[in-house]
């Protein structure tokens, strides 16, 4: 296969098994801790590990960090604070070997393209926050990497700036021929800019699939939260329904529906026009239910109102919590 094949451990880190073809972009998501960063740094050779990562049939881990021509993005972008922003650009090229003036023209090119064309002689310190990120990932493009590996690039920029910039990474990324992962935290960034997303818990793999697949049928708790679904688990079958399909009641619910919760309300939160309730459920997990203004205050809901959850069948998604048909399967 073309592009990209992983199979690699950092022990007591992280372990996973996938492959990004030529093109695509697969964003990584996962709580923190799951092993997101260590899979990252392990590509990009700044952490060693065991296993094989072959990039059009090469292995980038039999090579030397300096060797993997991999394209690198973090959110706390390393520009050369000495470096104008053109000779932070022009710095990749100039490092395999091409001349002055050529390097300069391609990073005069890469920041007119990331709409800088006018900032090239300022120093990171004198750049925004969103122009610096730019200048970062279009620093990565212009080494035309083999990898494209970006680590929560939106993470830390003001809400509109990521957002303008989302828009703008996706509109490169679709244009860049190589693999890409995409580390991130923001379920938006997954749903939008990827091509498939790979659920990382616990440092095992536990999902992979298109972004309309894992936000329809979450394999995680945490992938549920980030789509803004409940995800509760009936032996070999996972149930997944939206916050405003759960009936908050003060008595047992009526009719006895299978699908009922007893609990406490742990958190009261705005939500868009509605109340949104965090319930820990007894003995059970937490769930997040939508109600009307109207309905909170009629109920008393506050933290440390007892309540009973309820969701009709015809409500919720079922679907089997093991599938066979993608690589490594988290326990
Ligand atoms: N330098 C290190 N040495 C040893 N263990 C580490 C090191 N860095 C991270 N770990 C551990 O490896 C596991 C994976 O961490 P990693 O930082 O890769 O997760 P992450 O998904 O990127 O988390 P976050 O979203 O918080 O950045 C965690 O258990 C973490 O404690």
């Amino acid at each position: 296969m073309s592009g990209l094949q992983v199979d690699l451990r950092v022990p007591g880190r992280v372990e996973a098994a996938f492959e990004v073809a030529r093109g695509e972009v697969l964003a990584v998501i996962g709580p923190n801790g799951a092993g997101k960063s260590s899979l990252v740094q392990a590509l990009a050779g700044l952490v060693p590990a065991e296993g094989t990562a072959l990039l059009d049939g090469r292995d980038l881990l039999a090579l030397p960090a300096k060797d993997r021509h991999v394209g690198l993005v973090f959110q706390q972008q390393l520009l050369f604070p000495h470096l104008s922003a053109l000779a932070n650009v022009a710095f990749g090229p100039r490092a395999r070997g091409t001349g002055r003036a050529e390097a300069e023209r391609v990073a005069a090119d890469w920041l007119e393209r990331f709409g800088l064309g006018d900032l090239g002689h300022r120093r990171p310190g004198q750049l925004s926050g969103g122009q610096a990120q730019r200048v970062a990932i279009a620093r990565a493009l212009a080494t035309d990497p083999w990898l494209l590996l970006l680590d929560e690039p939106l993470t830390g920029l003001d809400v509109k700036v990521a957002m303008a910039l989302r828009i703008e990474l996706g509109r490169h990324l679709a244009a860049y021929d190589g693999a890409t992962l995409l580390v991130t935290h923001h379920a938006i960034d997954a749903l939008t800019i990827a091509d498939r997303v790979l659920v990382l818990d616990g440092g095992q793999v536990a999902q992979v699939g298109t972004p309309a697949e894992v936000s329809q049928r979450p394999r995680t708790e945490h992938v549920a939260r980030l789509v803004g679904l409940n995800v509760v688990r009936e032996a070999e079958t996972l149930v997944a329904f939206p916050p405003e399909v759960v009936a908050v009641s003060l008595a047992p619910p009526e009719g006895s529906p299978r699908l009922r919760w007893e609990g406490q309300v742990a958190d009261v939160s705005p939500h868009g026009d509605a109340v949104r309730l965090l319930v820990h459920t007894t003995g059970g997990p937490d769930l997040i239910a939508d109600v009307t203004p109207g309905a909170a205050t009629e109920l008393g809901l506050a933290p440390g109102r007892a309540v009973w959850l309820s969701a009709k069948e015809t409500a919720v998604r079922r679907y089997e919590s093991h599938p066979d048909d993608w690589g490594t399967v988290s326990p």
